[in-house]
Parts: C-alpha cells; structure tokens; sequence
C-alpha cells in the first residue's frame, strides 16, 4: 500500500447524478501536467479561476473553476487539482476522462474508495480516528451523530487518546527507570506514586470509553425488534414510533408477514426498528415463513419490544401463548415488555396486570454497557404500559430503549467512534489491570509490569493509528466512498 503512496489518482469527488456542480478531483506528486492541457494556463495557488476545461482538441468541455492546492498544502498532502464543474454525469465523466488521457505522462490513474484521505492519513494530515470520522460524517443517520463526527474529525477523540498516551508513557518512563536500579526499585516507585498514577489513568481509560461507548451508540444505533401475538399492535407501534404509516395495520391477525424495518431516532440516537410477523403456532405456510423471520431478527436483535394486548390479558389462551413465546426468547437480548391498547380498559385494568418476561435485565449484547460503568445497567421497571393509537406512554417506552442502550448524553459533547476503538480501549483497560495487579503484589514483577504498559500503549496507539497492521488499514479506507 505504501508502494502505492506516488500514483497519481483522479475521482469524481461529488455524489454520481444530477448537480449544481460537481468536482473532479486530482492528487499526484506533480499535477502541473493536467493543469497545462485541461486549463491551458497557470494557477496561482489556492486560488479559484474561472476558465474553460479544454478537451484534446482545444474545445471546450465545460466552464468552471479550476484551483490549484500545491503540495503539501491540500487534503491528501500531495498536489491537487480541483475542476469544479456543472453537475451532470455525462459532463463530469468527460472531465475525468479527459484528466485521464492528459495525465497518461504521469500514470494517472482512477482512485480506489477512501484512497484520497487515506493518502492525507500516510501523509499525517488526519490520524486514523480522524479518517474515519469522515467517513462517519459521510454517513451519519442523525444530527447528534453528524456534530459528534465533526468533534472526532476536529481532533477531539484524537486529543483524548494522546492524553491517555502521554500519562502511560511517564508510567513506563518510571518504571524502566526503575528496571535499571533494582535495589531500590519498591522505594523510588512509592515515591513517585506509581500507583496512584497508574489508578488515575485507569479512571481517564474508563472515562474515555465511557465517552467513546455514547459515540459508538450514535454511529451504530439500536437494533430493536418488536415481536408478539398477531394482532398486538405491533404494526401500529412501529408508525406511532416512526410517525408514518409504514407498515400495515388490520384488524385482521396475521397481516404482518414480511419484516418492516423503520430507522427513527431518539434524541439523535438511531434506533433501527423492525415490525415483524405475529408470533403463532398453527399459521399457513406464507406466515410461517415471516414468524421464523421474525424469529431471526430476535436473535440478532439488541433490544426486543414483547408487545401485549392489554385488552386480553385476562384471557388465560393469551396468556399461555404469551408464556411460549417468553421461554423461547434469547437470554442475552434485553426484553421490554409493554402492554398495548391502554386507551381500550378502564383505568383499574391498566395497572392490575401481568409478570414480566423474566430477562429484562440482561446486559444488550452488541452495545454492552462498557467495563468503564459496570453498575450503570439498567434498572429496569417490570412492564410498560402504553396506546399505539393515542400515542400515551410512547415517551415512557423511548427512554427505556435509550436506557438499554446505556444512552447518557456526555456533558462534554459526545465524539463518534466505533466499535474498533471500543475493543481497542478495552484491551487497554485490561492491560492496565494487570499492571495494577502487579504494582500490589509484595515481590513485584517489574518486567511484567513494563510489558503490561507496553502493550497496553500499542493497543491504544491502534485507535489513531500511529501501530495498525496495513491489512486494517485497507478495510477501513475501502468501506469509504469513491472520490473520498
Ligand atoms: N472544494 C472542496 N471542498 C471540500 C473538500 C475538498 O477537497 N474540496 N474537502 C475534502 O474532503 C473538505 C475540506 N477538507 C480540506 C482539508 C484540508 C485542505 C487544505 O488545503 N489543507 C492545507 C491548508 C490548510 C490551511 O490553510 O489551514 C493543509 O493541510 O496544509 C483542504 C480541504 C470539505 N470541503
Ligand atoms: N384500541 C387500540 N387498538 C389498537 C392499538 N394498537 C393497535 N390497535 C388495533 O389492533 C389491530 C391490530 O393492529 P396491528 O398494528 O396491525 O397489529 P400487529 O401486531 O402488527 O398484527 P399482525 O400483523 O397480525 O402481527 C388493529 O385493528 C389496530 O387498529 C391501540 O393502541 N389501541
Ligand atoms: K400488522
């Protein structure tokens, strides 16, 4: 990949289709070639100039602005040309093709996805939690999630870890110093406090990821799937919760066969809902397909929404095939159960009724609260009990899903991450366990105590970078769009 670093690379950089304008971009070690035929004069540098791009035979392709970023000063920290043209496909693949042709002296080539910025990462323009910030940018499904990836893209997240870098690299500095004098080794680390640093980094490790787990929640989202009975409301509570008539609602038990799936958001936070198939024994073939569907979303599932229809309760059928269903839920997939159709019972039934699912309290799987706050599972409340059709106690339900997914938005802002970055600061805090293991110990082991922080320091070198294995920095920089 690094072989690669002094190809000369060419992209449509704007989204394919119609456009106001679009841009072609270019990074190279020397782009004054493609300069010199397709603009036909100088540029003075970061500057727009309005002219024609010229094609082969002198004609002109498009009008627009042509600025010229020399290196290092640009995006990738190489030489890069911008053709901000008229958007249009057809007018836009001309100008790459005509980019191609006058860049064949200089090997011009099309860029791979992500290849632009992940030439500014091996040019240390961006560090890798910077890079993929952008792309998080990108593809942000919320607010919350677009202004957490222009913080990590700023550098904030990036900040955070060299601060946790800085800390760990005294620690070790001590306690190598330490290695070298043995004789006093137990002293000069007590004066120096090593444990009370060492507990004080573990404090900002678990204050990190603490943050970095809200990121990651904005980034990822919940999974959340609503299961039932046929005919619970299942349909109606997913448009109550999307505010649009997305899937079917009947009175007729088994409407729902195929999945529905809705992506809504909770205070910025996007839960990815799914409306599925009334779970039933003895359905016809075409719903029975839906119901295991509807059993494999389940499975996969961060949360499950166990809908009830309140109005049967007392039904002792409804009961017991309420009951299956709960035996058969997945132990490690957190369960809200919740009671529909409160606006059909008087008040005195709305608050009689039934035992919960007995897993409500399993930690989520896929968004684990982090080690960082072990004791902030969720407390949760045996059932809830609300109305699809007038929308009473939906608000009630959307802070029990923002509490299984350990949602508390930081007071400092919330910066995006990924689940790479969690593992990554997790191996930390386990690292840094071991070393506090160690430090306790009478007869301490200062070798293995170094190596701890050694690894704990590569580990946490990975989140920005700086000590990645190339073959994960491919996937990463592949996942980006073309022209990125
Ligand atoms: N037209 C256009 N808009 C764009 C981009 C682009 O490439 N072209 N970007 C692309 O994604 C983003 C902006 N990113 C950029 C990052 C750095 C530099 C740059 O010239 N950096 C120089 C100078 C910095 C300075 O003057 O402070 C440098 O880093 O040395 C340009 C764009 C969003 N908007
Ligand atoms: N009174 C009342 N009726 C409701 C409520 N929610 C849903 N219903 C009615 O219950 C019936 C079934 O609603 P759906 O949303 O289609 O139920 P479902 O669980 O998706 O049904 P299947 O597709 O069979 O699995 C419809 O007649 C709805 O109008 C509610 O909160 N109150
Ligand atoms: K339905």
């Amino acid at each position: 990949m690094l072989a690669r670093l002094d190809q000369a690379i060419a992209a449509i950089a704007t989204a394919p289709g119609r456009g106001a304008v679009g841009i072609v971009r270019v990074s190279a070690r020397d782009v004054r070639p493609i300069i010199d035929a397709v603009c036909a004069r100088d540029l003075p540098p970061r500057q727009a100039v309005y002219l024609p791009f010229r094609a082969a035979d002198g004609s002109a392709i498009d009008q627009g602005l042509a600025i010229h970023f020399p290196a290092p000063h640009s995006y990738t920290g190489e030489d890069v040309l911008e053709l901000q043209a008229h958007g249009g496909l057809v007018v836009l693949q001309l100008l790459l093709a005509r980019c191609l042709e006058a860049g064949a002296s200089i090997h011009l080539r099309v860029a791979e996805p992500g290849e632009f910025t992940q030439r500014a990462f091996l040019n240390g323009k961006l560090d890798l939690a910077q890079a993929e910030a952008i792309a998080d940018l990108i593809d942000a499904s919320t607010e919350a999630a677009a202004r957490s990836a222009t913080r990590s893209l700023a550098g904030e997240f990036s900040r955070e870890v060299h601060a946790l870098r800085d800390a760990l690299v005294d620690l070790r500095m001590l306690v190598e110093a330490t290695l070298d004098f043995p004789e006093e080794e137990i002293d000069f680390l007590q004066k120096a406090d090593a444990q009370g640093q060492l507990a004080r980094l573990q404090a900002n490790v678990a204050r990190v990821m603490q943050r970095a787990h809200q990121g990651a929640l904005l980034r990822e989202g919940l999974h959340v799937v609503i299961a039932g009975q046929p005919n619970a409301g299942k349909s109606s509570l997913l448009n109550a919760l999307a505010g649009a008539e997305l899937a079917i609602v009947t009175p007729i038990a088994g409407t729902t066969r195929d999945v529905v799936r809705q992506t809504i958001q909770i205070e910025g936070v996007p839960l990815h809902v799914v409306d599925t198939a009334g779970l039933r024994e003895g359905a016809e073939e075409v719903e029975q397909i839906g119901i295991e569907r509807a059993w494999g979303q389940i499975e996969n599932a961060d949360a499950v929404i166990f809908l009830h229809d309140l109005t049967r309760a007392e039904e002792a059928a409804y009961q017991s095939a309420d009951a299956a269903i709960a035996a058969k839920l997945p132990e490690d997939v957190p369960v809200v159960d919740v009671w529909n159709k409160a606006d059909a019972v008087g008040a005195g039934v709305r608050f009689a009724h039934h035992q919960p699912t007995n897993n409500s309290d399993h930690p989520s799987r896929r968004l684990a609260v982090s080690a960082a706050n072990p004791s902030d599972a969720p407390s949760a409340p045996a059932s809830l009990t609300l109305s699809a059709r007038t929308g009473e106690g939906l608000d009630a339900l959307r802070a029990r899903l923002l509490e299984i997914a350990g949602w508390q938005a930081a007071p400092e802002g919330v910066f995006i991450a990924r689940e790479r970055h969690l593992h990554a600061l997790r191996r930390v805090d386990a690292h840094l366990m071991e070393a506090a293991a160690q430090l306790a110990r009478q007869a301490q082991a200062l070798d293995l105590l170094a190596e701890e922080l050694r690894l704990a320091q590569n580990a946490l070198s990975e989140i920005t970078g700086e000590f990645s294995a190339d073959d994960l920095l491919g996937v990463i920089f592949s996942r980006f769009c073309i022209g990125k």
